[in-house]
Formats: C-alpha cells, sequence, structure tokens
C-alpha cells in the first residue's frame, strides 16, 4: 500500500429514514476522520445498517446530507457515491463463491474502472488492467492472503473469506470505507488479526473507515472514537475510551459486557 498525506472525512448531518411508521433513523449527525476509524454501535435494530444505506444512497433519506471531503453526495445514486471514493461492504459476505481469491479481489478495482465508461467491463486498456492486477496483489498482501491466491473462494473458512472480502474493498480506489459488522463469524485471534489489518491500512493510507461492530474487544481495539445509536438516534460521541465508560452508554448497549 502506497502512504498517501491525508484523507478526506465523511461528514454526515441531520439523517432520517422512514420506513411508513417507522423511523429507522432519527435527525441522526455523524463525522467521522479520513485517517482514523470511527465506530457505529447500538442494539438490534438500532438503525445502524439504515444509517449505512443513507450514506451510500441504497436508500434516500426524508432528511439529511451526506459529504465525502468536499464531495456533496446528497441525492446521488451509490454508484455515483462509490465512484467518489465511498465504499461499503456488507453484514453478509458478497462474495464469488466459484471464482478464485484473485479474481475476487480484482473484480473490485475492475468494477470501479469500469463503471466510469459507458461499455463498462466490454472495453479495458492496458494500463488499467496492470493497476487492477497491482491494486489486486497488493491488498492480498496487505491482508495476508497471498498464499490463498488461487484457491476457490467456497472452499475457504469464514474467517480467510472475510479477508478476501476485506482484500477486495481495500483493493478498490475507495477513500473511505464503511464496513458493516466485518468481523462476523471470526474467532478470537482471527478477530485481533483483522483489526490490525485495518488499523495498518488506515494508518498506511491515510483513509477512514466507519465501522458497525458488535464485537466491542475489537471496537475498543481499533477505534478512536465511538458514536451510540439508540432506537435511531445517537445517544452518544466521544471518544472509545470515553464511550467505553459512559453510564449512558452502559445502559443503552452494554450493559454488564466486559472489554478488557
Ligand atoms: N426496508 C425496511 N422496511 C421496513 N423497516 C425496516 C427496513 N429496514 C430496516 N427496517 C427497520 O428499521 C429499524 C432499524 O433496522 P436496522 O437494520 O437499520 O438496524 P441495525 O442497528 O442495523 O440492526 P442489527 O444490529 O440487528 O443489524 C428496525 O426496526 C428494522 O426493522
Amino acid at each position: 500500500m502506497s502512504r498517501q498525506t491525508s484523507g478526506v472525512d465523511l461528514d454526515v448531518k441531520n439523517v432520517t429514514v422512514r420506513f411508513g411508521g417507522i423511523t429507522a433513523v432519527n435527525d441522526a449527525t455523524l463525522y467521522a476522520k479520513g485517517g482514523q476509524i470511527t465506530g457505529l454501535i447500538g442494539p438490534n435494530g438500532a438503525g445502524k445498517t439504515t444509517f449505512f444505506n443513507a450514506c451510500t444512497g441504497w436508500n434516500q433519506p426524508q432528511t439529511g446530507t451526506v459529504r465525502l471531503g468536499n464531495q456533496d453526495l446528497h441525492g446521488h445514486r451509490s454508484s455515483h457515491r462509490a465512484h467518489h471514493g465511498l465504499g461499503r461492504t456488507f453484514q453478509r459476505m458478497e462474495l464469488f463463491e466459484s471464482l478464485t481469491v484473485r479474481e475476487n479481489v480484482r473484480t473490485g478495482p475492475a468494477a470501479f474502472y469500469s463503471s466510469f465508461r459507458p461499455l463498462g467491463l466490454l472495453y479495458s486498456n492496458r494500463k488499467e488492467t496492470r493497476q487492477i492486477r497491482q491494486r489486486a496483489d497488493q491488498a492480498m498482501e496487505h491482508c495476508s492472503i497471498t498464499h490463498l491466491r488461487d484457491k476457490i473462494v467456497g472452499d475457504l473458512s469464514t474467517g480467510q473469506r472475510r479477508l478476501v472480502e476485506l482484500a477486495r474493498a481495500i483493493a478498490t480506489p475507495f477513500k473511505f470505507l464503511l464496513l458493516d459488522e466485518p468481523s462476523s463469524g471470526l474467532d478470537v485471534q482471527e478477530t485481533h488479526a483483522f483489526g490490525a489489518v485495518l488499523t495498518n491500512w488506515v494508518r498506511e493510507t491515510g483513509n477512514g473507515i466507519l465501522i458497525v461492530e458488535h464485537d466491542m474487544a475489537l471496537v475498543s481495539e481499533i477505534c478512536q472514537q465511538i458514536y451510540v445509536l439508540d432506537f435511531g438516534k445517537i445517544i452518544y460521541q466521544g471518544t472509545t475510551k470515553e464511550a467505553l465508560s459512559s453510564d449512558l452508554v452502559k445502559a443503552a448497549y452494554l450493559g454488564e459486557v466486559s472489554v478488557a
């Protein structure tokens, strides 16, 4: 990964998303800095995925704005937001089971570059093909999965598949990533290694991450800032240390959970 100087910040203001009579996200405002990992936590059904969808254009909020650096993404489709560098992963992994690891990872940058052309994947030039290969190789290296590059993804363990998904995301020239429960299904050691990959990527590229995560040990290890959603509202914002010792946050979410 090449080291860059400064990343862009994600600036989300006053987002409200309603589904009929349900207000899934209620006037939520969040600022996530480039070069950092910001956590978005909250109980099941709090509105975290809906908030992500509003950021990436998967749903259109009733109110609110989304900016990435100096780009106003408000009202634009998800493809436009991806062009401007806002990437995401999903709660359920979306990998091509019958393709190899290398092929899966290459689909990220290939789709990104092709989306700038009217005929998409039909045409690509040599320079672009070289870039796609280089980016995929670097991302696999970064995620320590180079040795798996010729394996079929359907044959891999959950931990390895999570890394393939992450490698595909970071192989794509995104400036900011939204990760939805990316460590789900990993054991303690795999989670720790996964967290180190995220931390290194942010440090080396200057890019930012907003992560939805239920694993509080991982959150406390990698996040600098935390936002807490409860019933669609941001009820707390602060440094990770402050958030984890806040009575309000404990009452809403953490309960007696130990994060040591
Ligand atoms: N498409 C939809 N139509 C109607 N209601 C929805 C829709 N999507 C989400 N909801 C509702 O909005 C609320 C927030 O859901 P959301 O999935 O965003 O929560 P979450 O915090 O991501 O939950 P989890 O941690 O379980 O993934 C829930 O009450 C959910 O049932």
